[in-house]
């Protein structure tokens, strides 16, 4: 969107981390503050809410269907809630940016409302697969339009929907959102059975707003249409998606210490915890509370050697965006670690198997590249000139690998670090990255 394409990471060798810091607001939840906000029956109001190019996508697409957004204040947010049935038609294309999360909710609360919408994004986003949601949606009834490849744009010509009993073919926390936000909607009960966990976020804050919402003994999902979403006045946890490339950067350098405070674990975002843990990580989970119907906690994480593993499958979609970071943690670590079962990250911002796995040979480590997953042979890391591909993840991750490098390492086109974590520069120098930007 508006940052400039050409950034580069300059990232010196060597040092440590130390200091506390909270990062930005959880993504997933604040687009998720918008949009139930936005239909919420009167004001709503967050703070911790991320201020990122990803969530402003959320909130420009709101507000051209005649939301009243307030989100000057830092970290803060004011929704006008207009009522389930108050959106109104935008008279130009809702450009969704960078964010996936953005297009694949926003599908699903916009295919039964009474009027058409379209929907587009920018290079990443319009080549990520649309057909996920928009099969599903069609089944209940919905009309909606994709490109010949199923991707963005879309149209969506508000239609009637009605209940369907499906069980998700792919561990995505979008597509059961997606779902649920149709399920508002539509006429009888909408059940979604998930065989794997997924972030249940969504499921928190409708319950949150009070939206009737039941999940039976086997984890399937009931809900239906009808009742009202009331507002909220709410403080958003810590992403634990960007906590990870500091517990990652801790865990790898020597001399590191560093407590990052107030992140969400909620049990279906935090396996990112168990998997360093499993690897040696030395990192203390303290201060446990919640916020938002989220649990919350400080976590302090100090240098500890790591060793490779085995990373169980079951914990793959609970850790799903912070694989950038946990494979180069494996980088470093003594022996071999192996990811499988993780073919979802070939659809991300960009393929992230491959780009972790070039990024990785650049840097002089051997990795064997599997359909599903990567192995990674742990080694000495050389310098070197990375590309993100404009994926925020691949570039926050290899900025954290210089820690550990032999030589500076340099990253290409890493504008999009503004869609989850702007900041993310200052706040790494503050605990003792040496990272520069290069215009
Ligand atoms: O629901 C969400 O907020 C998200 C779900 C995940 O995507 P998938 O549903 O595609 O796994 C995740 O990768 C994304 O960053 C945010
Ligand atoms: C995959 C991600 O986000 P999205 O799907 O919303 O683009 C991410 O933030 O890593």
């Amino acid at each position: 969107m508006s940052a400039p394409k050409s950034l580069r990471y300059h990232v010196g060798p060597g040092g440590a981390l130390v200091g506390r810091l909270r990062v930005p607001g959880d993504k997933s939840i604040s687009h998720r503050v918008v949009m139930l906000g936005a239909l919420a029956s009167g004001d709503s109001h967050a703070t911790g809410f991320l201020q990122s190019e990803d969530t402003r996508a959320t909130i420009a697409a709101f507000r051209a269907m005649g939301v009243v957004i307030d989100a000057d204040g830092p970290g803060e947010v004011r929704i006008q809630g207009v009522g389930m049935h108050g959106l109104r038609a935008a008279t130009r294309p809702l450009d969704l940016g960078n964010s996936g999360t953005s297009a694949r909710l926003l599908c699903g609360l916009l295919a039964g409302q009474d009027f058409a919408s379209d929907l587009t994004g920018d290079r990443s986003l319009t080549r990520r697969p649309m057909l996920r949601v928009v099969e599903p949606l069609r089944t209940m009834g919905a009309r909606i339009d994709t490109s010949d490849a199923g991707t963005l744009p879309l149209h969506i010509d508000g239609s009637p929907l009605h209940g369907i009993d499906y069980r998700l073919p792919v561990a995505s926390a979008q597509l059961k959102s997606c779902l649920l936000l149709a399920g508002l909607y539509a006429d009888g009960e909408t059940v979604i059975h998930e065989h794997t966990t997924t972030r249940d976020h969504t499921e928190r804050m409708l319950a949150a707003c009070g939206w009737p919402l039941r999940r039976n003994d086997s984890g399937s999902l009931h809900i239906r249409a009808g009742g009202e979403l009331q507002p909220f006045d709410l403080e958003v946890p810590a992403d634990i998606s960007s906590a990870a490339f500091y517990l990652v950067g801790a865990s790898l350098a020597p001399g590191s210490d560093v407590l990052l405070e107030s992140v969400g674990i909620n049990p279906t975002r935090a396996a990112v915890i168990d998997i360093l843990k499993m690897m040696g990580a030395d990192i203390v989970v303290d201060n446990r509370r919640e916020l938002a119907g989220e649990p919350v906690a400080d976590l302090h994480v100090r240098y500890a050697p790591l060793q490779g593993v085995s990373i169980p499958e079951a914990l793959v979609p609970i850790a799903i965006d912070e694989f950038p970071a946990i494979l180069v943690a494996a980088a470093i670590a003594e022996g071999t670690t192996e990811l499988r079962g993780a073919a979802e990250l070939r659809v991300k911002e960009s393929d992230r198997i491959q780009t972790v796995a070039d990024g990785l040979a650049t840097l002089g480590i051997d990795t064997q590249v599997l359909e599903d997953g990567l192995i990674v042979h742990g080694g000495r890391l050389n310098g070197g000139h990375i590309n993100s591909h404009g994926d925020h993840r691949i570039a926050m991750a290899f900025a954290m690998a210089a820690l550990v490098a032999a030589g500076p390492v340099e990253i290409d086109d890493c504008a999009n670090v503004a869609t989850s974590f702007p900041g993310f520069v200052d706040a790494a120098r503050g605990l003792g990255l040496d990272i520069r930007e290069v215009h």
